[in-house]
């Protein structure tokens, strides 16, 4: 059996995430391509193979369907010849807070959350066990901002980079690359499928640029890859400042500013 390393990249039939598929079929990768539109899919996996003479398999599925999810995770823990997992696939939010049901809201964190971590959580053992492979998680600047208005999308985001950190420090030890790739506004399907006319915006990069951006940052085995960011400084303080506040929490008791004047 080939021991090719493999991509398993989500959200692969159009996007940030076919363009993965674009750049690590040209690296030699072969490539499993996950998303619901199978039409896509199969042309792209066609494509692929007839130019870049990879192997590629598509893996229909519903990322928010639980048995989908089942078949994508036992896919990550059996097929040893996967070391890459980009866990790209992803939707925005559509209104506002206030505008949510409850099924928007499961959706929403069905796939942003609750896939992202549980295909993580099946590639990671098999990763650790062999002391090698890489997470890569897409996280979005939204993360970081309350102001953008989009309270629920920018929260399943700032839980993936807390996850990427987190599973970073856990995973690294052992071998195993993880990095979060926060985008800014990118040119691709997601602002209509969230029912915003992307030439609405101001400045939108292009997707192309997105992934390459992102893959300097893989190369160089980049925790956290910010490709809009142009003062890298901005965010070593942002979590510098984190790990400061954490150094000036005193759990046992409350801060003067909390307690009652006698
Ligand atoms: N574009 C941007 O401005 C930014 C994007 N991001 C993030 O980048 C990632 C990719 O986004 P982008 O390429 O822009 O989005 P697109 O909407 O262009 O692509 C999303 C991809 O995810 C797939 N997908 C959507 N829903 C499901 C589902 N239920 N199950 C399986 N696959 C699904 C889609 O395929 P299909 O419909 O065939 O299932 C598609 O391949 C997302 O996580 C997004 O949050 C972060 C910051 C900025
Ligand atoms: N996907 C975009 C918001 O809709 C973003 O993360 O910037």
């Amino acid at each position: 059996m080939t021991t090719q390393s493999t991509a398993l990249i989500t959200g692969a039939s159009t996007g940030i995430g076919a363009t993965y598929a674009e750049r690590f079929a040209q690296r030699g990768h072969d490539l499993v391509l996950v998303a619901r539109d199978k039409a896509r899919l199969d042309a792209l996996a066609q494509r692929l193979r007839d130019e870049r003479q990879v192997a590629v398999d598509v893996l229909q599925a519903d990322l928010t369907n639980q048995a989908d999810l089942a078949t994508v995770e036992a896919r990550l823990r059996d097929d040893a010849r996967i070391d890459i997992l980009i866990n790209n696939a992803g939707m925005a939010q559509s209104g506002g807070f206030e505008q949510q049901t409850a099924e928007s809201i499961d959706r929403l964190i069905a796939l942003n959350i609750t896939s992202l971590t549980r295909l993580a959580a099946a590639a990671a053992p098999r990763f650790a066990q062999a002391g090698a492979g890489s997470i890569v998680n897409l996280g979005s600047v939204v993360g970081f901002a309350p102001e953008f208005g989009m309270s629920i999308y920018g929260a399943t985001k700032a839980f993936v980079l807390f996850l990427s950190q987190g599973l970073s420090l856990e995973l690294v030890p052992k071998g195993v690359y993880v990095q979060a790739v926060l985008p800014a506004a990118t040119r691709t399907e997601i602002w209509e499928r969230a029912g915003i006319d992307v030439n609405t915006l101001t400045e939108v990069m292009d997707v192309d640029e997105l992934v390459d951006a992102a893959l300097v940052g893989f190369d160089r085995r980049e925790l956290i890859t910010i490709p809009p960011l142009h003062v890298a400084e901005r965010w070593t303080a942002l979590d510098g400042a984190r790990q400061g506040l954490l150094a000036d929490i005193r759990q046992a008791h409350a801060a003067d500013r909390y307690r009652q004047q006698a």
